[in-house]
């Protein structure tokens, strides 16, 4: 009997080869093959001249008012030119280099050409001449590889649709068909690769998507309520914690409040945590990282903190030990420059269980480290580390509650796509009083009628940064550069104020004298290449100057301007950028505009794609087959609230409705996520 599980090879002229280049196309049974949609088409429908915008491709009805000319130029070079009276209109029709067409061309006839149209001049540039069986049909056009041609995959699509389109079952519950008017699974299959109009094709896409955008929803959805009651349960005291954050010495703002309480309620239960805080740069989330430590402690088990750099490591660790001071907590501080000495007098402490929170970089994922009771691993800046390196920390206890940390907003799309398994807890506050940050971007040939206003900063006894082009692949050039700059400052102020240089081949020593310097208001300029990006607190600095800002990622750029505006003083960013394209232009807009990271991060994904915000390899974003998670927000997220509620109902797998969906769903996550 048929199956859609079939392999392709079962279609008759589908010999090895042609496997092989589907196979190349992630194409290998009939469903796969059904489901490879057509990426745009043709539409050969005839169209009214009015309705016809400016270099639309269009088919024109009309009859020949000429006879056609062919005129050569050059050796192989021709054109062909024709006069088609469209509704009492002459249009002029042209064909490059296909002269043969004139026979078909005598003049009295009717006939169809496909081409695109010019409305200014009345012409079309012709591309075809249609005959009866391509008239009034969409023509679907797919993405193929060298190995196979498009009519030869049209041919095997149809092949399979007309040998299995019985066993196209609808996987989608039938209520949720029915709500949201997605139509039956064979219909979207047959309108998507054969429709018969625009419209047909429009309404087969709208319920493709949906299909799609469900099923991967209920994939996610489903394995992380498969978690159920395999994790550490906490059990805290809340009066505790509650004096704790009475004894604070700031009040926590609404949306502290709100993410310590979601994270709170998650430690306590013994579902296992795994969720992302999402915090705008300053946006305090330290302090909630310290109440689930406390928590955590509390509670008789340990707590880890791992960071993606030694610098921020160590600045953690004295933050932590501050925060703690007045409780009997031991910290200590594991990264690779810790000597050999102190590792192993620290180690048989963290494994015996004195040490109650260990922070560091990924010294703590090493074999040679063991925990006594790991309660909670939190993962700061934790697209900075790689899959295997947060699964290694997770592994490090055994149902260890996992808190990951990131100030690079990621857009909700990208959060609900990729973080889909991950519960979601996001600050979009900052603590009161903070003041917008002013940012203006210039061309670098006005940089120099800028000099004034930072005079003016410095005058006022404020401080300035100055981050360096950033040149990738090369960091030789990027040296020179931040050398040549800080040169220049030099030269501009010398005499009245001290300018310092920190860049990436320093060593660790020589770094923390010269921020050391500038915190202390002994260097008031810091020219820099991009170390200083996280992690540096010197609130009288005032000002970010940042080099040929078109080349930085904005939520980078935006994570640099978050230096500045940490104290209460007005601050300032200026982006000195020439950039080459549109898009260029638009994100440094975008800059200016905007000093909300949620809104920079969605921005900056819908004009560059999500493989460049987060880094083509950290985007984990699912690659889908037709619908778009920027454009298509709304849908994804309907399709996610509806995959949640169905999973939320503990027998959702054996309601009669949600058979084929549960099947199938099993089927894919064992088949992938495994
Ligand atoms: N509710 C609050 N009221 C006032 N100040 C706060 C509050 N929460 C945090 N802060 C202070 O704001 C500053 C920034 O907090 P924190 O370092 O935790 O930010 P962050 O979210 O980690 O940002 P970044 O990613 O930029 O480092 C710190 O000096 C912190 O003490």
């Amino acid at each position: 009997m048929n199956s859609l599980d079939d392999s392709v090879s079962a279609l008759k002229g589908v010999g090895l080869k042609k496997q092989e280049a589907l196979s190349e196309l992630q194409i290998n049974n009939i469903f796969d093959l059904l489901l490879y949609y057509p990426f745009r088409y043709e539409d050969f429908q005839v169209k009214n001249i009015d309705d016809i915008s400016d270099q639309e491709k269009v088919t024109l009805k009309g009859t020949i008012a000429s006879e056609p000319t062919v005129v050569h130029y050059g050796r192989r070079r021709n054109i062909l030119n024709v006069r088609l009276l469209v509704n009492n209109i002459v249009i002029k029709v042209t064909f490059f280099n296909q002269p043969w067409l004139k026979k078909q061309l005598p003049v009295g006839e009717d006939v169809l050409i496909y081409g695109r149209f010019d409305k200014n001049r009345s012409s079309l540039s012709g591309i075809k001449i249609l005959t009866s069986i391509n008239n009034n049909k969409m023509s679907s056009i797919y993405k193929v590889n060298k190995h196979i041609r498009q009519t030869t995959l049209k041919d095997i699509i149809k092949n399979a649709y007309e040998n299995y389109q019985k066993c196209i079952q609808d996987i989608l519950p039938t209520s949720l068909r029915k709500k949201y008017k997605i139509e039956k699974l064979a219909k979207v299959i047959h309108d998507m690769h054969f429709p018969g109009s625009k419209r047909d094709a429009m309404l087969a896409r709208r319920s493709a998507k949906f299909n799609e955008f469900f099923i991967f929803q209920m994939r996610l959805q489903s394995l992380k309520s498969n978690k159920t009651n395999n994790g550490i349960a906490l059990k805290y005291n809340s009066n505790i914690i509650n004096s704790f954050i009475k004894q604070l010495p700031f009040n926590l703002t609404d949306a502290q409040k709100k993410v310590i309480d979601e994270i709170l309620y998650d430690l306590q239960s013994s579902r296992q945590m795994n969720r992302l805080l999402q915090g705008d740069v300053g946006s305090g989330k330290t302090v909630v990282a310290v109440l689930a430590i406390y928590a955590c402690i509390q509670s008789g088990y340990q707590a880890a903190l791992m960071a993606p750099t030694e610098i921020l490591a160590e600045q953690h660790a004295n933050s932590l030990a501050n925060f703690f001071k007045n409780d009997n907590i031991n910290i200590a501080l594991l990264t690779g420059d810790t000597k050999l000495s102190a590792r192993k007098e620290l180690l048989p402490r963290i494994e015996n269980g004195e040490i109650n929170l260990i922070i560091g970089t990924h010294a703590l994922i090493q074999d040679a480290v063991n925990y006594d009771k790991l309660g909670l691993a939190i993962i700061d800046e934790q697209h900075r580390f790689g899959v295997n390196q947060r699964k290694k920390l997770r592994e490090k206890g055994i149902g260890t509650n996992i808190l990951a940390m990131t100030a690079t907003p990621i857009p909700r799309t990208l959060a609900i796509t990729s973080y889909g398994e991950m519960d979601v807890s996001i600050i979009d506050q900052l603590p009161s009083g903070r003041q917008p940050i002013k940012t203006a971007w210039i061309r670098e040939s006005q940089f120099k009628s800028s000099l004034p206003f930072i005079k003016n900063r410095l005058n006022k006894g404020e401080q300035i940064y100055v981050v360096t082009p950033l040149v990738e692949e090369s960091e030789a050039v990027d040296m020179k550069n931040a050398v040549n700059i800080y040169e220049s400052f030099q030269k501009s102020f010398e005499n009245y104020y001290n300018v310092g240089l920190l860049h990436g081949k320093m060593n660790d020593d020589e770094k923390n004298k010269i921020m050391n310097d500038f915190k202390e208001n002994r260097l008031q300029i810091l020219v820099s290449t991009t170390v200083i990006e996280v992690g540096v607190d010197v609130s009288n600095a005032t000002m970010m100057i940042v080099f040929n800002a078109d080349h930085f990622g904005l939520s980078q750029l935006h994570q640099l301007r978050g230096r500045v505006g940490r104290g209460g003083q007005q601050s300032y960013c200026l982006l000195i950028a020439d950039p080459k394209t549109e898009v260029g232009a638009k994100r440094m807009d975008v800059m200016v505009n905007s000093n909300d990271g949620f809104v920079i991060s969605q921005k900056d994904l819908e004009l560059r794609g999500p493989g460049d915000v987060m880094g083509k390899s950290q985007s984990g974003l699912p690659e889908f087959n037709v619908g778009d998670p920027v454009a298509d927000l709304t849908m994804l997220n309907i399709a996610q609230q509806e995959a949640i509620l169905i999973v939320s109902k503990k027998s959702w797998q054996s309601n009669p409705e949600n058979k084929l969906l549960a099947n199938y769903i099993n089927h894919a996550n064992e088949k992938i996520f495994d």
